[in-house]
């Protein structure tokens, strides 16, 4: 016989675990179903080792530069101690604490596989092999995230090449590294694995640059930064084929230019694929291995009734933790009878590359708002221009570029490069969410010498 519950939700990452807080939080039974880890790819496949391994070579790059510091610093970095960093950050790959957590937020935890089998069904393969038929009587809400796309090239499956999960939970520094992809696991995965000892690291682009959504100065800065730090960036090259006998030892990589690459491991970063595949779309009329279209509710698009709701990567509106997070609120707000819509995650997302230097931006691009038809101007100014930034290091620099609505005299985007930046862009994320008029930013006084000063510069030369 089914469990009935108010709230199901399939998928125990970061996504899933706040929908599910949310309506249990509102007093909606809720069921929390988790096939792997509580707690996600982010936490342990993703954003927590990434940045475990990507911190201490930053500290160590703000030490080169502090006059004092950096003579305390002659060494190398300690690879080992930076990998152990990141098993204790991934809580050595240990759910135990996730789970407790979601039973202390009074959620019905189940392990194991769900799938649709109908409207407001859902049967859970568990991890025993046995089944466990649920139904919800207000809403399904899928939330299971995505996993690597590996693109059909000639020998690259048969390679086993390295995934975000080796990516991030590799035990050895390999000597000679190819990562295929010019985006964000790419370049922080390259620069990671440089920085903790790989001799040689060569990044494959098919584009003509990297971070193809940035701000053009942006992507330029980091990848003159990437370059200096002895990574090879070949952009605007493809990989054509891949030989790797038995998928081990030595791995042989051909790019369309006709050359050829040896390494120790290959790294694919190129993009990710919503995991719809084995979740029964068929059975409720949506289509498996795509994402879920969802409207602004983060209600999927031709589903009757509006009980399904799709939140995360797996519904491919903006492949970011904090965004699946803000959409998990808004539909378990949605679930709990309010009115709401999801607006942020199309014309205000923050975003951090955690490289060094650290590139921050949310909102529009220019490109983008021009695009749109909007009235724009942009000002730029180097992070050189303010005390705070002599201060924080010998030698440091980076950039801020504003994109402004002249029309409403609002922010509609901001992009920062340099040290430390992506804890300047939540001003910038609330400039651009709150549409705070530039005449009453103005009145935002930033404290001296602090690097936030550069919102002075920045608004002195758009003339204010
Ligand atoms: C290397 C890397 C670094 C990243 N760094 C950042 C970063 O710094 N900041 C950032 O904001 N984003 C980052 N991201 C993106 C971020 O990881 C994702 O946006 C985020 O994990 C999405 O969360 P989610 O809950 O939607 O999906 P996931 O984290 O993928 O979680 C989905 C969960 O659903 C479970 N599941 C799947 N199918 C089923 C099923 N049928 N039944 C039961 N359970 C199921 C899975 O086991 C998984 O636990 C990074 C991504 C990568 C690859
Ligand atoms: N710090 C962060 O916020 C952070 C860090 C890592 C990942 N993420 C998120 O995770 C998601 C996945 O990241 P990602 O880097 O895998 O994807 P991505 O979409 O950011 O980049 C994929 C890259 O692969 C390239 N590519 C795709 N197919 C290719 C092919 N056949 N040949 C050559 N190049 C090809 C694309 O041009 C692109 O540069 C992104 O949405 C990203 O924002 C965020």
């Amino acid at each position: 016989m089914a469990d009935a519950l108010d709230v199901v939700v399939i998928g125990g990452g970061p996504t899933g675990e706040n929908a599910a807080a949310r309506t249990a939080g509102g007093g909606l039974s809720t069921a929390l179903v988790e096939v792997e880890r509580f707690g996600g790819e982010c936490s342990f496949w993703a954003c927590i080792p990434s940045k475990a391994l990507l911190r201490p070579p930053e500290v160590l790059w703000l030490a080169r530069h502090t006059p004092g510091a950096r003579d305390a610093v002659k060494g190398q970095l300690n690879a080992s101690e930076v990998l152990a960093h990141r098993d204790r950050m991934v809580q050595g790959y240990d759910d135990s604490s996730q789970a407790e957590w979601a039973r202390g937020a009074k959620l019905e935890v189940v392990r194991g596989h769900g799938r649709l089998t109908g409207p407001r069904t859902v049967r859970v393969t568990l991890r025993d092999g046995g089944t466990r038929e649920l139904t919800a009587r207000r809403a399904v809400v899928l939330a299971t995230g995505s996993g690597p796309r590996l693109p059909d090239i000639p020998g690259l499956h048969e390679a086993k090449p390295w995934t975000n999960r080796e990516g991030t939970a590799a035990k050895n520094v390999p000597r000679r590294l190819v990562v295929m992809g010019g985006g964000a696991v790419a370049t922080e995965l390259s620069q990671a694995w440089r920085e903790l000892g790989a001799q040689e690291v060569t990044l494959i682009q098919r584009g003509e640059h990297l971070l193809g959504r940035l701000e053009p100065f942006a992507r330029e800065l980091l990848e003159k930064a990437l370059r200096e730090s002895g990574i090879t960036v070949r952009t605007s090259t493809q990989v054509t084929r891949v030989h790797r006998p038995g998928g081990q030892g030595e791995v042989t990589v051909t790019l369309s230019t006709g050359e050829t690459l040896r390494a120790d491991e290959l790294l694919v970063a190129m993009g990710r694929e919503a995991r719809t595949q084995d979740l029964g779309l068929e059975t409720v009329g949506l289509t498996p291995g795509k994402p879920v279209e969802v409207d602004d509710q983060l209600r999927a698009t031709g589903v009757k009734d509006g009980w399904l709701y799709a939140c995360g990567d797996v519904n491919g509106r903006n492949l970011l933790t904090h965004m699946g997070k803000y959409q998990a609120r808004l539909a378990g707000d949605h679930i709990l009878g309010k009115q709401v819509a999801a607006w942020a995650d199309a014309r205000a997302t923050p975003q951090v590359l955690f490289t060094h230097p650290q590139v921050a931006s949310v909102g529009l691009t220019e490109a983008e708002a021009r695009k749109q038809g909007l009235p724009v101007r942009t000002v730029r100014v180097g992070l050189d221009s303010v005390a705070g930034t002599a201060l924080l290091g010998e030698g440091l620099n980076g950039a801020v570029q504003l994109v402004v609505d002249e029309r409403r005299r609002i922010l509609l985007g901001a992009t920062f490069v340099g040290p430390g930046v992506g804890e300047l862009l939540h001003s910038a994320t609330i400039a651009v969410a709150g549409e705070v008029p530039l005449d009453r930013l103005w009145h935002a006084v930033p404290a001296f010498p602090t690097v936030s000063e550069v919102w002075l510069r920045l608004l002195e030369s758009y003339g204010l």
